[in-house]
C-alpha cells in the first residue's frame, strides 16, 4: 500500500476504552504492555446506527461555528467538501508523529510513516507563507484490491499532547464512496496526561462489501473518501480528509 501526505507527517486517530453507550454495545477495549515500554491501546469502534441520527448537512454544521459536536457529524450523509473547523482549533497541540496499519489475520505491515524528529511547522502554518487550509490534513492512500477483502485492519498511531490534560479524546471516521456511507467508526481514547506520548491501535473491523460494489470502488480510483472528526470534551478539535484508490497493482 501507499500513501502520502502533503506533509512530513502522518495522519490521524486516537481512542480508549468505553462501552458504547449510545447503542447499548458490550464492545471493549483494552490496554497491553509495548515492547519498548509503554502502553498500548487496542481501540474497538462503538457501534452505531447511521440512520438513528437526525440528518444534517455540511453547510447547517459549519454555521454552528465552534459548537460541532459528535452527534452533529453523525448525522452527516456526505463526505465534506471543506473543513469543519481551522488547524488553529487543536488548542490541546495534539500532534500525530507515527501511523502504521496492518493486517490483523497475518499481521503484515501494509503501511508505515514516522513523522521526523524536531520537524517544522508544514507548509503555510506559521512560516509567512500562503495558507493551504488542506496543508497536513489530507492524505492520498493507493490499495490492491486484496485490501477490500481483509477482515481487520489495526492502524497504530502515536501522538503527543501539550501542556493541557485531555479529559476525553474521541475520534469519528467515515467512509464514503461515491456518496454513500460504507462504515462509521468511532473511537475513544479517553484521558490523556499533558505532555504525555500515547499509543492506540484502531481496530477497524471491515462491512462485507458486495463483489459489485468492491469492483466499482477499484474501478473509480479516490471516489471512496474520509472524513476523521476529533474532539475533545464532545468538541471539535480537528479535521481530516484521506481518499483512497484500490486498483494498485493492476
Ligand atoms: C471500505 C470501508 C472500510 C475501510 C476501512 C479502511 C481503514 C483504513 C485505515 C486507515 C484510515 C486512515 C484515515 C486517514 O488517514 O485519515
Amino acid at each position: 500500500m501507499n500513501g502520502s501526505r502533503n506533509k512530513p507527517a502522518p495522519t490521524p486517530a486516537v481512542s480508549k476504552a468505553q462501552a458504547d453507550t449510545d447503542s447499548g454495545s458490550t464492545e471493549t477495549n483494552h490496554r497491553e504492555r509495548k515492547s519498548g515500554g509503554g502502553v498500548l491501546k487496542k481501540l474497538k469502534s462503538r457501534r452505531s446506527q447511521p440512520e438513528k441520527w437526525p440528518v444534517v448537512t455540511e453547510d447547517e454544521l459549519r454555521a454552528l461555528g465552534e459548537d460541532i459536536s459528535p452527534d452533529h457529524v453523525l448525522g452527516l450523509r456526505a463526505v465534506t467538501e471543506d473543513y469543519l473547523c481551522k488547524p488553529e482549533d487543536n488548542i490541546y497541540n495534539i500532534d500525530f508523529t507515527r501511523f502504521k496499519i496492518r493486517d490483523l489475520e497475518t499481521g503484515t505491515v501494509l503501511f508505515e510513516i514516522a513523522k521526523p524528529p524536531n520537524s517544522g511547522p508544514v507548509d503555510g502554518e506559521d512560516d509567512g507563507g500562503d495558507v493551504d487550509s488542506s496543508a497536513g490534513r489530507f492524505v492520498r492512500y493507493q490499495f490492491t484490491p486484496a485490501f477490500l477483502k481483509l477482515c481487520t485492519v489495526g492502524a497504530t498511531v502515536e501522538f503527543t499532547v501539550g501542556d493541557r490534560p485531555i479529559n476525553s479524546f474521541r475520534m469519528i471516521e467515515r467512509h464514503y464512496f461515491q456518496g454513500r456511507l460504507l462504515k462509521n467508526f468511532d473511537f475513544d481514547f479517553g484521558f490523556c496526561i499533558p505532555n504525555s506520548r500515547n499509543t492506540c491501535e484502531h481496530i477497524y473491523e471491515f462491512p462485507q462489501l458486495p463483489d459489485e460494489l468492491i469492483r466499482q470502488m477499484v474501478a473509480h480510483p479516490y471516489e471512496t473518501r474520509s472524513d476523521s472528526f476529533y474532539f475533545v470534551d464532545n468538541k471539535l478539535i480537528m479535521h481530516n480528509k484521506a481518499d483512497y484508490a484500490y486498483n494498485g497493482g493492476l
